[in-house]
């Protein structure tokens, strides 16, 4: 579960007072799933809404980025839930003392085990988003890209080791060889950069949902790529699943296109991906405090992918 802030019943009807026409409050439940941000799931007389608390890991300085790329993707047609604005036009509010958005509510609901049918559709929906990126001129730079990946191994230090005996030599190594191969010179966009299965909503082989657009920014594109293929070829524990890697890549090249010198980078880029979610869910493993009301996720999930990667230098060919 992630809830951070607790919010009373009575600031958030008062909240929603704020608005016109989204009803008034008839339940607010927290939501299991997520780690990053507070969310509620929010029925009023009139419709359903979720209500994110802005956390930990998101500036709020960076909230209009994240708000007007919203915009611009739900302007072009995609399934992305834009930021409800009250009557007096505006998205992003305070409540229990943090940043607050109510967002329009998607049907949907999100993989564990993605089929090749559904994993080809994934793809080609971040084959769109790369498509409808195109003329949004908002900037961020990623605060989690691969410049950032070493001081945040060095944040982890040999702390890692009480992970799993070996795992800060492991990574060192790893992430060493990462940077020497990265690929500075391929085409770069804005991204989204979080691309999971878990944030991705479906009913059956469609897509219903692009969320949690909170890491977007802009970075070498062929990188969105590899964090989808990291996070929706395998298994939540980390097992590859048959068909599903190929497939997703084929859904992105028929809706988008990869050239050359892109696929010939997406081993480095998946190694890269790999080594970054493994280091934020270390850090969050190790630091997380016993009582706080959230599911960490397995760093070691990653390090089996890592492995698989250098195993199978022929995944992308
Ligand atoms: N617009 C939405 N429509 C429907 N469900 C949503 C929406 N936004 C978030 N959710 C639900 O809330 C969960 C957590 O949201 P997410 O943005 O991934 O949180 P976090 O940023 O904390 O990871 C999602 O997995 C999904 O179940
Ligand atoms: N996707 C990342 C962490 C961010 O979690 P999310 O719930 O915001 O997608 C991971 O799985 O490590």
């Amino acid at each position: 579960m992630a809830v951070y802030t607790q919010v009373s019943a009575e600031a958030l009807a008062g909240f929603l007072r704020r608005y016109d026409g989204v009803g008034d409050l008839v339940s607010a439940k927290g939501i299991a799933e997520g780690v990053e941000n507070s969310n509620y799931l929010v029925d009023t007389t009139t419709d359903r809404f979720i209500l994110t608390l802005y956390e930990k890991r998101v500036d709020a300085g960076d909230l209009p980025f994240f708000l007007d790329l919203l915009d611009h993707l739900a302007a072009r047609g995609l399934p992305v839930p834009p930021a409800i604005r009250d009557r007096a036009g505006i998205a992003i509010q305070q409540l229990e003392g943090r940043p607050a958005c109510l967002i329009r509510f998607l049907n949907g609901v999100s993989l564990t085990q993605p089929t090749p049918a559904q994993a080809a559709t994934a793809g080609a929906a971040l084959g769109n988003l790369h498509t409808a990126v195109a003329g949004f001129d908002g900037d961020r730079a990623n605060c989690l890209g691969v410049g950032d990946w070493r001081p945040l191994l060095e944040r982890c230090g040999t702390d890692l080791d009480r992970i799993t005996p070996g795992l800060f030599s492991r990574i060192d190594a790893a992430l060493a060889a990462v940077e020497a191969a990265w690929p500075h010179t391929l085409p770069v966009s804005v991204i989204h950069a979080d691309l999971f299965p878990d944030n991705v909503l479906m009913l059956g082989a469609r897509v219903t949902g692009l969320i949690d657009f909170y890491f977007a920014c802009r970075d070498v594109r062929a990188y969105d790529v590899a964090v989808m293929h990291t996070s929706w070829a395998f298994d939540p524990l980390g097992a590859p699943l048959a068909g599903v890697g190929p497939a997703l890549l084929a859904g992105y090249t028929d809706a988008f296109g990869l050239s050359g010198a892109e696929r010939t980078a997406l081993p480095v880029l998946a190694k890269g991906a790999c080594i970054r979610f493994l280091l934020t869910r270390a850090w969050d493993w190790l630091n997380t405090p016993a009582d706080a009301l959230v599911t960490r996720k397995d760093p070691l999930a990653y390090l089996r992918r890592l492995d698989w990667y250098d195993a199978h230098p022929e995944a992308f060919a």
